[in-house]
């Protein structure tokens, strides 16, 4: 589904990634880990075809992604980036516009706006979806520009700390909504996130970076004090309960 083979990305003269190589399939739940600056974002551009590697390939399908045009990358990967910014249309056009790749008229048609009505369901967002976007709240923006990448039906969903401004409730929320979508819509699904314990329990596999390059991937078994504490440069203790492995930081106060 997914093969990032040998890539290297640089910023001018400034490297940030180099060697990094790895594939997902379909269905996975993936999340990217690193320090901030790491180069997270930047691998994830690189795969949505936003910045050009210096060197290796990105291929999804087994294609590379330069040999895609615009409109047959827009069906098959969706990327929600970190910031955005807002226009004055509605909660309910936001989502509508993620249509645009399989738009085929002048107008929408009704899958499209079946997919729209769908999405405000899974979202819980039906009660804004005439609100216009810079009447809403942050965390409410953050559902509805992820609803906009879910109705674009993408087989990879590349998501740039999509929990960022969500409340704890929330974040579990969309975190348990993605990973619905990896199960049953078979969305290979690659996150970055901050929160290790969150990235824990909904992930199927991890991707650290540090140092340009990936420092460790696999399952749970590379969630060590080890790895993370190199990872991230503080001490923390991997901790059990019930059957759940937890990263504890170990921080004095002062
Ligand atoms: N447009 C740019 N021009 C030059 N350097 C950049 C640019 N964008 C990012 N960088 C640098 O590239 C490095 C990697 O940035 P990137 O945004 O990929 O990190 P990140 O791991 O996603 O960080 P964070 O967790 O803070 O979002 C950083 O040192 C950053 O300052």
């Amino acid at each position: 589904m997914l093969k990032v083979d040998n890539l290297e990305f640089s910023f001018k003269d400034f490297q940030v990634l180099s060697g990094i190589s790895f594939e997902a399939k379909k269905g996975e739940f993936v999340s990217i880990l690193g320090n901030n600056g790491a180069g997270k974002s930047t691998l994830l551009k690189c795969i949505a075809k936003l910045l050009k590697p210096k060197r290796g390939v990105v291929l999804i399908d087994g294609k590379n992604v330069n040999s895609y045009s615009l409109n047959q990358l827009s069906k098959n990967v969706a990327y929600v980036p970190q910031r955005y910014t807002t226009n004055r249309i509605t909660v309910y056009e936001a989502i509508l516009l993620g249509r645009k790749p399989h738009f085929t008229g002048l107008a929408p048609c009704s899958e499209d706006l079946e997919k729209v009505e769908m999405a405000l369901d899974i979202f819980d967002l039906k009660h804004l979806a005439f609100r216009y976007l810079d009447e809403i709240s942050g965390g409410e923006l953050q559902k509805v520009v992820i609803a906009r990448a879910f109705v674009q039906e993408p087989k990879v969903l590349l998501l740039d700390e999509p929990i960022n401004n969500l409340d704890l409730k929330n974040q579990i929320e969309v975190l348990r909504i993605l990973r619905k979508l990896s199960r049953q819509e078979e969305i290979l699904v690659v996150v970055i996130l901050h929160d290790l314990n969150l990235a824990i329990r909904f992930s199927d596999w991890f991707i650290f970076i540090k140092d340009k390059k990936i420092f460790a991937s696999g399952g749970k078994e590379i969630i060590t004090a080890d790895v993370i504490s190199k990872v991230y440069g503080v001490d923390v203790k991997v901790e059990k309960h019930n059957d759940e492995i937890f990263v504890v930081p170990i921080v004095a106060a002062v």
